[in-house]
């Protein structure tokens, strides 16, 4: 039986920047186009599935180079290689719940935080197809507008982990739009400061707290556990 589970997003919530803008800048249509498609994802004119899906297709790169490619740009959050050791000690499982691609996340996990990562971490994302003459897409997860209903993949997890009876305190770490199925989902929220998630929480007033690294989430969650702060007091923002 567990009392915690820590629910996490990927790009640019356990890694520092996010792989998938990194590509779609650095190798797809650019920064300035994909801002003004996740405008229209945020404004709720655009699903983010569509949106997601134009920035991945202006990157005609092929993916084992895009893999390689992400591997030697993109950071771990300072704060979650301790997390991790954290949550082993402590039975409390993490679950990242990504909109990113498997193959991506399995090998920034492997390399930035090392491999016994991928033994210990759930991974519930979308895949990737691969034709023989190596143009890629992503598979999406599920018919939903997003994509990967985060949603639909939580209240899966939650059915398991409540089936021994207790309900654990869940928490869920975010960062961007892929995060707004995700929101309302858990007892605790961290919502990365200065990004689309805090926007989006703010529009519709849904309670969060805000982060900087998995440092500042790290210590929230070891306050609540030890009874020392309560989620309510956390949810201030
Ligand atoms: O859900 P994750 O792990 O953040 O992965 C998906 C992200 O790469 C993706 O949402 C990305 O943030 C952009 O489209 C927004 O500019
Ligand atoms: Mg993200």
């Amino acid at each position: 039986m567990v009392n915690a589970v820590i629910f996490t997003d990927f790009d640019g919530t356990v890694t520092w920047q996010d792989s998938n803008d990194f590509l779609t800048d650095t190798k797809g249509f650019g920064k300035e186009e994909r801002s003004k498609v996740f405008e229209g994802v945020l404004d709720g004119t655009k699903s983010f599935r569509d949106g997601f899906w134009d920035m991945l297709e202006s990157v005609k790169t092929p993916f084992p180079e895009c893999v390689k490619l992400v591997e030697e740009n993109i950071q771990l959050d300072p704060g979650f290689k301790d997390t991790f050791e954290w949550a082993q000690e402590n039975g409390v499982p993490i679950v990242v719940i990504s909109s990113g691609m498997r193959p991506l996340i399995k090998a920034l996990l492997a390399r930035l935080v090392g491999p016994e990562a991928i033994e210990k971490i759930d991974i519930v994302s979308n895949e990737v197809e691969i034709d023989s003459d190596g143009q890629w897409r992503i598979v999406y997860k599920d018919d939903s507008s997003f994509g990967h209903d985060k949603s639909k993949s939580i209240t899966a997890y939650k059915k398991q982990f409540e089936a021994a009876g207790k309900k654990p305190t869940y928490f869920y770490c975010g960062d961007g739009v892929s995060d707004l199925s995700a929101a309302k989902e858990c007892d605790l929220l961290f919502a990365k400061r200065g990004k689309d998630l805090v926007t989006y929480c703010k529009r519709e007033h849904v309670p969060f707290h805000e982060f900087d690294t998995f440092e500042d989430i790290l210590s929230s969650m070891k306050d609540v556990l030890a009874g020392k702060k309560t989620v309510t007091e956390l949810m201030q923002n």
